[in-house]
């Protein structure tokens, strides 16, 4: 007798989903005039034009020297993409706490990898932040035992080529254009960042939850929070909730603009170590939203590089460094001990988050076997 439908064995999906993607659009942006920062726009088609490397290395040159914050556009990653990954993000931000906290961010460790609650208190303003993230590893062998929650296994395969993709396209692009401003073997800078070796780099969804403008202002004067970043570079996804402020030379707080299709890139504290304050890294601040966006979510979608377990915090060999006088004898002994760019990132996150109570950090600096860095800034 034939088999009946009932008896014939279902086709089996390569990943069961279960957990529905919240498909996410960009808000409008705010219609407030805002002091917007004047920021260069690196156009990385052209990277790989005859001279084109170049080209976009003496149009960086400022922007990491100076501003220490810029936009590249036409980097090859498809909007759609990058909705996708907010999409995830905004569903993952909406799923009982229970889940989130599956995987927390091991702050005794000084791991960001895994979810971070918004829970701490802000001093004793009676508010509580109101970050929440999760933090992705890279897909790497090195890594493959990280934990992952349910969303992000479900969803591996496109995360994991995003993930790779945000590295390979933009990140080694501009690590290479460094290099060339160093002067430099090309891969030079990008060596100690290398995808395929273990380090903290993460791709983060992160999303600022809505609070009332008086539960804004209340931890806003205890803090403003400007600060750096703790790794090499940081890039951020087109946000259009206005909030985010850079620091400029002259000293202004300026407003940073969405701009289509671009990401906004920023120096941080590690690869201004490796350069002896050559790059900049930059310091900025969230603030509260404009009237017209306060009750919207700032959903984020960043990618932080940090300097890996083979990365020795060192300054690097560059001949145009040595030129401005930057390197001491000290930075040129190669017998010096030297500590790993995860070591050194591991410990300034430790010291940052490890806490139950955001306390002021006005006039305190951080400092791990001589690498030292401000914690606040006005
Ligand atoms: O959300 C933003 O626009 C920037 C966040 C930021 O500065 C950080 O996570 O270090
Ligand atoms: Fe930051």
């Amino acid at each position: 007798m034939a088999p009946s439908i009932a008896d014939l064995p279902l086709p089996v999906p390569a990943v069961t989903k279960s957990i529905e993607l919240n498909s996410w659009a960009r808000p409008e942006t705010t219609k407030e005039e805002l002091d917007w920062a004047p920021l260069a726009e690196i156009d990385l088609s052209r990277y790989d034009e005859p001279g084109g490397k170049q080209e976009l290395a003496k149009q960086l040159y400022d922007a990491v020297t100076k501003v220490g914050f810029w936009v590249v556009v036409n980097t090859g990653i498809d909007d759609e993409r990058v909705l996708r990954q907010f999409s995830i993000g905004n569903t993952f931000f909406k799923q009982p706490l229970e889940e989130k906290r599956r995987y927390p961010c091991n702050f005794a460790e000084g791991e960001y990898f895994g979810y971070r609650e918004n829970s701490r208190w802000i001093g004793d303003t009676g508010v509580k932040e109101n970050v929440e993230m999760l933090n992705i590893p890279k897909p790497i062998p090195q890594l493959a035992d990280e934990p992952r929650h349910e969303i992000v296994k479900e969803n591996w395969e496109e995360i994991a080529s995003f993930h790779r993709d945000l590295h390979e396209k933009v990140a080694r692009k501009l690590f290479n254009l460094m290099s060339i401003i160093l002067e430099l073997p090309e891969d030079y800078i990008y060596n100690l960042h290398a995808y395929d070796a273990k380090s903290d780099d993460h791709l983060r969804y992160m999303i600022y939850n809505v609070r009332t403008k008086e539960e804004w202002d209340r931890a806003q004067a205890y803090s403003k929070g400007g600060h750096t970043d703790f790794g090499s570079l940081t890039l951020l996804f087109s946000q259009h909730v206005a909030g985010l402020q850079i620091r400029t030379p002259e000293g202004e707080w300026k407003y940073v603009k969405p701009v289509k299709g671009g990401i906004t890139c920023n120096a941080a504290d590690t690869l201004s170590f490796l350069t002896k304050g050559f790059i900049k890294s930059t310091i900025h601040r969230v603030v509260t939203p404009p009237a017209d966006q306060i009750d919207i979510a700032r959903l984020g979608l960043l990618y932080f590089s940090r300097p890996g377990d083979n990365a020795p915090m060192k300054a690097v060999p560059s001949p145009l460094l040595d030129r401005l006088g930057l390197l001491t004898e000290e930075d040129q002994d190669t017998e010096a001990p030297i500590v790993t760019g995860t070591a050194y990132v591991r410990a300034r996150v430790k010291d940052v988050h490890y806490k139950t109570v955001l306390t002021k950090r006005e006039g305190t600096s951080f400092e791990f076997k001589g690498l030292k860095v401000q914690n606040y800034y006005d």
